[in-house]
């Protein structure tokens, strides 16, 4: 059989990797998919960088439409990132009858929903393993490993740049500063490096995520995001003295609220407990813990960001699709897991409504009765504490910090009780809240 043609876009951190990997384990990947997989033509910005990773045979080009128009090629890659030349790139290859592989999560947080109708139209795939957490399979895992099960919740260290950030804070007292540039320089990093701090990254994977978990409409305009840019050294240090680790999780799952079903979607800064494997994972290690009804917990560890751990994820992509691109539309999986015609319309709850359990930081004048104060009006929220901790003033100081652990409770409650805790004459300055989720 004659090799299946690829048409490659961007050759960047990801494109480079997947040029290297097919090229390095061409021979088992044949023996693997059936037939070869040939990249015929790659689109780049610069030819001369390009050359010399390429090699002397494949065709370069400067200009994306000479891939996605090529009556030759079979599957486009498209890995340039950015939402609006790649939307283009892919609608179109799409209308010309091309499967389209892409690591680009924000694409398809954004414009999933257009993208994969287009594709059912057109009888194509899309395949997108790489936008979630890189190299491990976790889509494959959602979409047909556990293709039996209700699942319940899945949370997930979904963005290495920020874990990598977390992980050398904590372990070497690095400042956040050095230790993005490491994170950029070691290509872990978005283009744009804010959407990786702010939380957009993961917010954007933890949309799709929702989707194949929940089979509901990809809806990044109503996930929760918080990143890591206000967190603050002195309350992971805290989190380390209770037992615990501040990872940044993106979480999705089933909640029922006044008896009615919704999704819960976030990204921010978590405690874990320090003894749960998920809040060892370190460096710019992901792990996604799914909670299902019938196989229970399952946790997915592996690399989430860099050339070749996200290149597996591509060929593993391009070798599905060589597999399955002469198998009846009908058979093929699903893009979002559930049949096209059998997608819900759970809503995803506002924040206000979500049930977690709470680290508080409060800043008080040294004074009597201030740790009363402070436990009267949790109670009076029905609010009950879990821990609390409260630091001995330094030397000459009259203020300190008194640290409590809630129960769960609804984000309403804790954000009514941290207003009257912040109208105390002896509190200063603002709480720092930050969720807290056992995973248990
Ligand atoms: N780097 C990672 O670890 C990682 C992991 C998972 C997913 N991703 C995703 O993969 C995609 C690519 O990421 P990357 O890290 O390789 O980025 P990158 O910036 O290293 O590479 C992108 C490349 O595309 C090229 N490019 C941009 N516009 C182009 C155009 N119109 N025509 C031709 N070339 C063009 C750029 O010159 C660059 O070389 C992004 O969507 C990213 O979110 C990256
Ligand atoms: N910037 C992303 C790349 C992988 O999607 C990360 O740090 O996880
Ligand atoms: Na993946």
């Amino acid at each position: 059989m004659k090799p299946i043609k690829i048409g490659l876009i961007g050759l960047g951190v990801v494109g480079a990797g997947t040029f290297n990997v097919l090229k390095r384990n061409q021979e088992e990947i044949r023996r693997r998919a059936g037939r070869g997989i040939e990249i015929a033509m790659v689109a780049v910005r610069s030819l001369e960088r390009a050359r010399p990773i390429v090699g002397a045979d494949c065709e370069l080009v400067t200009d994306p439409d000479l891939v996605v128009n090529h009556p030759d090629i079979d599957i486009v890659v498209e890995l340039i990132g950015g939402n609006d030349t790649a939307r283009d790139l892919v609608l179109k290859a799409i209308n010309n009858g091309k499967h389209v592989v892409t690591a680009n999560k924000a694409l398809l947080a954004l414009h999933g929903n257009e993208i994969f109708a287009a594709a059912q139209a057109k009888g194509v795939m899309v395949a997108f393993e790489a936008a979630v957490a890189g190299g491990i399979p976790i889509i494959k895992a959602l979409r047909e490993g556990l293709t039996a099960n209700r699942i319940e919740s899945v949370a997930g260290i979904i963005n290495g740049t920020t874990n990598f950030i977390l992980s050398e804070m904590r372990d070497k007292g690095l400042d956040f500063a050095t230790v993005l540039k490491q994170a950029q320089e070691l290509g872990y990093a978005e283009a744009d490096p804010t959407f990786d701090i702010e939380g957009v990254d993961a917010a954007h994977k933890a949309t799709i995520i929702a989707s194949i978990a929940f089979g509901i409409p990809v809806q990044f305009d109503k996930a929760h995001v918080e990143g890591i840019s206000t967190l603050q050294a002195i309350d992971i240090r805290y989190a380390e003295q209770l037992g615990y680790r501040i990872k940044l999780l993106g979480i999705t799952k089933r909640a029922v609220v006044d008896g009615v079903e919704g999704i819960e979607l976030r990204v921010h800064p978590t405690l874990i407990p320090a003894k749960r494997l998920i809040a060892n994972v370190e460096g710019a290690m992901n792990a996604v813990l799914v909670q299902a009804d019938a196989v229970g917990a399952t946790l997915y560890y592996g690399k989430g960001a860099g050339g070749e751990p996200t290149a597996s994820a591509v060929i593993a992509d391009l070798v599905d699709i060589t597999r399955l691109a002469t198998a009846d539309p009908e058979c093929r999986v699903p893009h979002l897991a559930f049949q096209p015609n059998q997608m819900t319309n759970v809503a995803i709850l506002p924040m206000a409504e979500i049930t977690t359990s709470y680290y508080l930081r409060v800043y008080v004048k040294d004074q009597l009765g201030v740790m009363a104060d402070l436990t009267r009006i949790l109670a009076d929220a029905s609010i009950s504490i879990d821990a609390v901790m409260q630091k001995e003033p330094g030397e000459g100081e009259t203020r300190t910090d008194i640290i409590i652990l809630t129960h769960q409770t609804q984000e309403k409650n804790i954000d009514a009780a941290i207003g009257r805790i912040e109208q105390l004459d002896a509190v200063v300055g603002k709480a720092v809240k930050i969720r807290l989720e056992n995973l248990s």
